[in-house]
């Protein structure tokens, strides 16, 4: 088996007294999905927060192909394309300008830009403003942006948000064709389906800890009688089953 993309090793995060995070490890290879699931509040945020390097975590470290946050900030942010789940786009700028703007601060040319415009549907409104889009269209053009410089980790936050069914199912056919292109993928959501249909592995998470880590179709037989993930799911956010179960290669509460 090759070595892990991404290691998260004991990583948890306080804010005062409040835990947001408990200690939590997991490992992501080249070319896996992995998709993060939990109720409002679970910690799926802070989690990436804190693999992107945008947020510090108070206990733990993140390793990036062997790159550390804290040590090799450039050589990190170089290898992961991010997708917050709250941007605002600069408001007078069209979506090729926008596109365009982020491509430059990575010597990224006009061709990958037209590319990824055309790949996420909007190259036909490239040549207006971001600020006439709607919500879902808003979310595509993030997706483009994360997606520039072919980033050995796709790390997205609810990237399905507000998409309509036909591109939701396209950005699973995407982040399917970039784990077959090598990429890793780290996705949060509420879409089960997506999860259930486009990534190899489920973190399912509760106030703050991991509840289960391991392979979906494994969460998802165990369920087959009880509604499938969306039973899992509601054994999560009432508590009926505080472990589910853990695939202690994947991912881990320690
Ligand atoms: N800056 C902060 N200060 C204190 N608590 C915070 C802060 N940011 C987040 N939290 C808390 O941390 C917990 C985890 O939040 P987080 O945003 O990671 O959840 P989430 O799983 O992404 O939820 P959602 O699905 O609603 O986006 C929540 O209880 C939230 O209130």
């Amino acid at each position: 088996m090759s070595n892990p993309l991404l290691q998260v090793e004991k990583v948890s995060k306080s804010i005062g007294r409040s835990i947001l995070l408990h200690p939590c490890s997991l490992e992501v290879r080249s070319g896996e999905i992995l998709a993060l699931c939990g109720g409002n509040g679970a910690g799926k945020s802070t989690l990436i927060r804190m693999i992107a390097g945008i947020s510090q975590p108070t206990e733990g470290s993140v390793t990036l192909s062997g790159a550390n946050w804290l040590n090799n900030r450039v050589e990190y942010a170089d290898h992961i394309g991010y997708m917050p789940d709250e941007f605002q786009f600069g408001s007078s700028l069209t979506a090729y300008e926008t596109l365009q703007f982020y491509a430059s601060l990575r010597r990224i040319g006009r061709d990958r830009v037209v590319e990824l415009l055309d790949t996420v549907g909007l190259l036909e409104v490239s040549k207006r403003k971001v600020s006439s889009f709607s919500k879902g269209m808003r979310q595509r053009l993030l997706f483009a942006q994360a997606m520039l410089a072919k980033p050995a980790l796709l790390l997205l936050d609810e990237p399905t948000n507000g998409l309509d069914p036909y591109w939701m199912e396209e950005f699973g056919h995407l982040i399917r064709q970039a784990a077959q292109d090598g990429q890793a993928v780290v996705f949060s959501t509420h879409q089960l389906n997506i999860a259930e249909s486009y990534a190899d592995y489920a973190l399912f998470m509760s106030s703050g800890q991991v509840r289960y880590s391991g392979d979906i179709v494994s969460l998802s037989n165990k369920y087959r009688h009880d509604g499938g993930l969306y039973g899992a799911f509601q054994d999560l956010v009432t508590n009926k089953e505080s472990d589910l179960g853990k695939d202690t290669r994947h991912a881990t509460n320690q």
